[in-house]
């Protein structure tokens, strides 16, 4: 696939973000490919995978473009979204269209440098995606070559922590003020008619994650609003 022709496909549409760690209940290759293909039977654009394994077994069942990640504990950091070249190589071994990278300022691993990880992507002529969590931090990722940005991180950095259940609007709207390049809103979009809003403010795609693949988080829903209703 063309770099551009993955950006226009996903253009105004969904990216559904199809993950589960060790510890969820649907952790594994085979349920987050049935995921993929409920997503794409839903009407998704986009896929957004964690690890080789699940990345490859979601390839084995759909087409649609894939953004690729791998999450990572390191000790000295605390980046562990593809923190380094090690996961950058596992996505390009497996095959995406996109690679999505923490674009924090925060130290990498063994002090690896973010300009020179997204340089290494380009090279091999894959897409980036930088998952920033401020604006300053999505400006410096698109001067440092990422081709869009996107909101992930917001909230989830220590100097962006807070409370807030749904998206970080402000920061999708300042993103495109400030920048042409596309901007994904990501994070805590929890409702079909933010991904409109979204992308009314200008968002080039939205990508949703727990609202439609991690039931124990739906259920959490549920079940918060049965107890409001009792008090
Ligand atoms: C902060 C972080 O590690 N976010 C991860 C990034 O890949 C995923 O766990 C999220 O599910 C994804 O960003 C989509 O967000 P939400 O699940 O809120 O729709």
């Amino acid at each position: 696939m063309e770099k551009s022709e993955m950006l226009n496909k996903v253009k105004g549409k969904l990216i559904v973000s199809c993950q589960a760690l060790e510890d969820e209940p649907l952790h594994g290759s085979q349920v987050m490919a049935k995921m993929a293909v409920a997503a794409e039977q839903g009407g998704a654009a986009g896929i957004r995978a964690n690890g080789s394994d699940d990345i490859k077994a979601i390839k084995k069942v759909t087409n649609l473009p894939i953004i690729g990640l791998v999450k990572r504990n390191y000790e000295d950091s605390e980046v562990y979204i593809t923190a380094t070249k090690k996961e950058i190589d596992e996505l390009l071994h497996a095959g995406v269209d996109m690679i999505a990278l923490d674009a924090t300022r925060r130290k990498r691993p063994n002090d690896e440098n973010l300009y020179d990880l997204i340089n290494y992507i380009k090279q091999q002529g894959v897409l980036v995606l930088a998952d920033i969590s401020t604006v300053e931090e999505g400006l410096r990722a698109l001067e440092d070559g990422a081709d869009c940005v996107s909101t992930t991180l917001s909230g989830y950095t220590s100097y962006t922590k807070s409370e807030a259940c749904g998206p970080d609007i402000g920061l999708v709207e300042e993103l495109c003020r400030l920048t042409s390049q596309p901007v994904i809103a990501e994070g805590r979009v929890n409702k079909p008619e933010e991904v409109s809003m979204l992308l009314e403010k200008g968002a080039h795609a939205v990508v949703v994650g727990s609202a439609i693949t991690r039931p124990q988080h739906i259920t959490e829903k549920f079940v918060r609003a049965l107890a409001v209703k009792h008090v």
